[in-house]
């Protein structure tokens, strides 16, 4: 389902995710780790405020995993706890309840000192679509739980998952706008999937994951498409030629078909074909 992001329905998935915080102890704070900053909600410092948060790298499976390294560091050195994890197999999960005990330390051991017996810890789940938020969810209650997520406009009744004994979830996660006013990071959340095709022109996502790779991975590019000399095609329409001759882009009187060429070059680079690469990297 594609929300269409209008300023009322802005403000009301602000509201339904300040509604929602009163409820829990700790946000996870779910971004895309090929592109950790461009798939975080610009005001979530300010709609989250005070409350504790693990900021979770998710689909670690597709990022360059030397740069999900670089990135955790980066956070960790702006006072935030942040983890990298793969939803579909599970892998890096346990992190999450580890790391959510040692941040909510101090506050539970003040509830023991006054007799009360801790509670499980209540976690709410917020993120822009697509970064995995339902994936996540079913993948800690072990079962096809989540759906949809709150769409604004629509209120759902609460209820809580319990993902062992230490850790319960709201079901429904908080949905939260991207940063659409900047162009790059438009291009970036097109070229990993994130929004809608159509949305884009699908040529100049192309242009820009082909100059993103250039300056980056230029050894993929060259292995992948068979490309002896890189710097004879920087030249992007010279990329496409190439591209569109090699994977067959042709349209019927034998020229190269360009949005053909561009879908074709987008799903290798979204089908890892090209390997695993990070979009965002810290300090760029
Ligand atoms: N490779 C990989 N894919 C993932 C991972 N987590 C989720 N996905 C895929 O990403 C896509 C989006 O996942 P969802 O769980 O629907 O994302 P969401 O944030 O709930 O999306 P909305 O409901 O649109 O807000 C699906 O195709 C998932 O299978 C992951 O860790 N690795």
């Amino acid at each position: 389902m594609t929300i269409q992001w209008f300023p009322g329905h802005m403000a009301k998935a602000r509201r339904q995710v300040v509604e929602k915080l009163k409820l829990i102890d700790i946000v996870y704070e779910l971004v895309d780790a090929r592109i950790p900053q461009s798939s975080r909600n610009p005001m979530i410092d300010d709609i989250i405020a005070n409350k504790k948060r693990i900021l979770i790298l998710n689909k670690k499976d597709m990022a360059d995993e030397s740069i999900t390294k670089e990135w955790i560091q980066y956070y960790k050195e702006q006072g935030i706890a942040s983890i990298a994890i793969d939803s579909q197999t599970g892998s890096g999960l346990k992190q999450i309840v580890q790391l959510s005990k040692e941040l909510l330390e101090k506050e539970r051991e003040k509830m023991k000192a006054k007799g009360v017996k801790p509670r499980a810890i209540r976690a709410l789940i917020v993120g822009i679509p697509n970064v995995g938020k339902s994936t996540l969810i079913n993948r800690l209650a072990g079962r096809n739980i989540a759906k949809t997520g709150d769409r604004p406009g629509i209120t759902k009744q609460q209820s809580w998952i319990k993902t062992g004994k230490e850790l319960e979830l709201l079901d429904t996660p908080g949905i939260l706008w991207p940063k659409f006013e900047d162009e790059e990071v438009g291009l970036k959340l097109a070229a990993t999937g994130a929004i809608k095709d159509e949305i884009l022109n699908l040529q100049d996502v192309a242009a820009y994951a082909m100059r993103y790779l250039i300056k980056h991975y230029p050894d993929r590019l060259m292995d992948r498409y068979q490309i002896d000399n890189l710097s004879n095609e920087n030249e992007i329409v010279d990329l496409f030629d190439h591209i569109g001759k090699k994977r067959g882009c042709l349209s019927a009187g034998g020229l190269i078909d360009y949005d053909k060429t561009a879908e074709v070059f987008i799903r290798d680079v979204r089908t890892l074909k090209l390997g695993k690469i990070s979009f965002d990297r810290p300090n760029e």
